[in-house]
């Protein structure tokens, strides 16, 4: 009988990425320490394929399972250029690791932290498997120990404390080295079927892939290689960063903001490694608010990947952090499924709403101020239960991020820290954000006669009106499904009631 090989296992997760991955060098380290083999792993977790608990969605939808599995290939790929592989699987990583111990001598696991807690659940399940289970912090810019003046288990409850205590002694670990061969270190002369396929949308969620619709925003395929020529593309070739504070809050256009965050969210990209093309680019083109910004947004991420792992489970709790009491009313959510799927198709009758939905449900993106307006509509004006979004959101974005998208949906249904509670007029952000209704029309195309002055409250149009741009309102294209105020009649939150 043959030994089984000896090897370290670096199991993935949203880490999918060759370069400035610590966990991997840690891995290659203590692999030639015990004289062991690297495996690399990736397993697609069944839990993160069935459906949510609010609102049933299935977790992963098509788009997104997509993207999924194109990161994953291409880290395979990466891993082949280097001389060694990735092992695929399907199932539960703790069920994958424990049947691989009657082929391997597993010496130890290495793996990303993650935060929330069925992650932490299945690390718990994971560290039976192994002498050695070490976890590597590596999702955000800052790392936990370069906080300084602020204490990662209890971060401040408002951003902005964060971010000013964390600017007053500013540092970013530079960006690790990629391996560059790995052979030495590899398991070799394993078949395929060791190494496992690549399985499809199918496979994983039972639905059909879906295909992206031509109007999307930017061709967003998943992986590595995909990340790295976006952050040559948006930094260096069109020059956008130049311009991002001015530009960012743009719904339409490839560049508008950077599109990071589905390869991000995944760990295609690492931000240490965004952060230092930042600087390059400071260096040799320009330093300005633009650029401050990109670091300012990325700080929004750390912040709530820190905070959102304090928080624990309240990220998920209807009531988010929020305590009831004299200033803030507890409100009564509702769980209507005919308004919610209203909400979801796009048949709000208000026209920034609907466009933004109609594109996450056939892109699988949507910009920042798009998720700001439909979030704000679902939580504070239909007044329904946020988790239906915050679920339905995870269902759909390429960029899903379990706390960028939990802590970014409390903040916008108020049960969150944000000090301002705010609302966000849909007729108010139209007028704004898309004057001339161009969004608008890209995604609602019943409306495209319609005048640009009623573009973003086309109940407006008189009869006449109505008629000429063949956009009969009731018949052509919704009415509102609830009331808005004018915006500069909006109503300020209403005052608190003692109870
Ligand atoms: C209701 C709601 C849900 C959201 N869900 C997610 C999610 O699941 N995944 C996700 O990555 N982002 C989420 N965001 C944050 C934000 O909308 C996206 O990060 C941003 O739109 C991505 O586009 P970009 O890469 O072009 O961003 P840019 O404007 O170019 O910003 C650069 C990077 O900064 C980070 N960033 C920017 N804004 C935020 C923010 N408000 N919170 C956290 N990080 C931020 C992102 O990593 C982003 O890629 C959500 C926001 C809202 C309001």
């Amino acid at each position: 009988m043959t030994t089984p090989p000896s090897v370290t296992i670096l199991w993935f997760r949203n880490d999918l990425r060759i370069h400035d991955n610590e966990a991997l060098s840690r891995a290659i380290q203590f692999s030639e320490k015990n004289k062991s083999k690297l495996l690399p792993l990736y397993v697609f977790d069944d839990r993160q394929f069935t459906t949510s608990r609010v609102g049933n969605f299935i977790r992963s939808g098509p788009i997104r399972t997509k993207f999924l599995i194109e990161s994953v290939e291409d880290l395979r790929n990466n891993f082949k250029k280097i001389g060694s592989n990735l092992m695929i699987k399907q199932g539960r990583p703790e069920t994958i690791i424990g049947n691989l111990k009657s082929q391997v001598d597993i010496k130890g696991i290495f793996a990303q932290q993650e935060v929330g807690s069925e992650e932490l659940n299945v690390d718990r399940a994971v560290k039976k498997k192994t002498p050695h289970f070490e976890l590597v912090w590596m999702h955000t810019l800052l790392h936990p120990q370069d906080l300084h003046n602020v204490d990662p288990d209890n971060v401040p409850g408002i951003f902005t404390s964060f971010r000013r205590k964390v600017e007053t002694n500013f540092q970013v670990r530079p960006p690790i080295d990629s391996p560059t061969d790995l052979s030495n270190t590899s398991l070799q002369n394993l078949g395929e079927e060791f190494w496992g396929q690549l399985p499809s949308v199918q496979d994983l969620i039972h639905e059909e892939e879906q295909r992206v619709d031509t109007r999307k925003v930017l061709d967003c395929k998943g992986g590595e290689t995909e990340a790295l020529k976006r952050v040559d593309s948006y930094i260096w070739k069109s020059n956008a960063l130049g311009t991002y504070k001015e530009t960012r809050d743009i719904m339409i256009g490839e560049n508008s903001s950077s599109k990071f965050s589905p390869w991000l969210s995944l760990g295609c990209i690492s931000p240490r490694l965004l952060y230092k093309q930042i600087k390059e680019y400071e260096k040799k083109v320009k330093a300005n608010e633009s650029t401050y910004w990109m670091v300012f947004e990325l700080l929004w991420r750390d912040y709530f990947r820190f905070w959102g792992s304090n928080i624990g489970d309240n990220m998920f709790k209807v009531s988010g952090v929020r305590k009831y009491n004299n200033k803030y009313e507890k409100p009564t959510w509702s769980r209507n499924e005919s308004d919610l799927k209203t909400w979801i198709r796009g048949e709000t009758g208000y026209p920034v709403v609907d466009a933004n939905m109609r594109e996450i449900a056939l892109t699988g993106w949507m910009s920042n101020r798009g998720r700001q307006i439909v979030a704000s509509f679902l939580a504070k004006i239909m007044k329904m239960d946020w988790r239906l979004g915050a679920e339905y959101f995870e269902s759909q974005l390429i960029d899903y991020d379990v706390t960028s998208n939990w802590c970014n949906w409390m903040y916008q249904a108020g049960v969150g820290n944000d000090p301002r509670d705010r609302v966000f007029n849909p007729i108010k952000q139209a007028r704004d954000y898309d004057p001339h209704g161009e969004y608008i029309k890209k995604w609602l195309p019943e409306l495209k006669n319609v005048p640009e002055d009623c573009i973003a409250c086309p109940w407006k149009m008189s009869e006449q009106q109505q008629r000429a741009s063949h956009c009969v309102i009731g018949d052509d294209y919704p009415k509102p499904i609830a009331f808005v105020p004018e915006p500069n009649k909006m109503a300020k939150r209403k005052p608190p009631k003692s109870k």
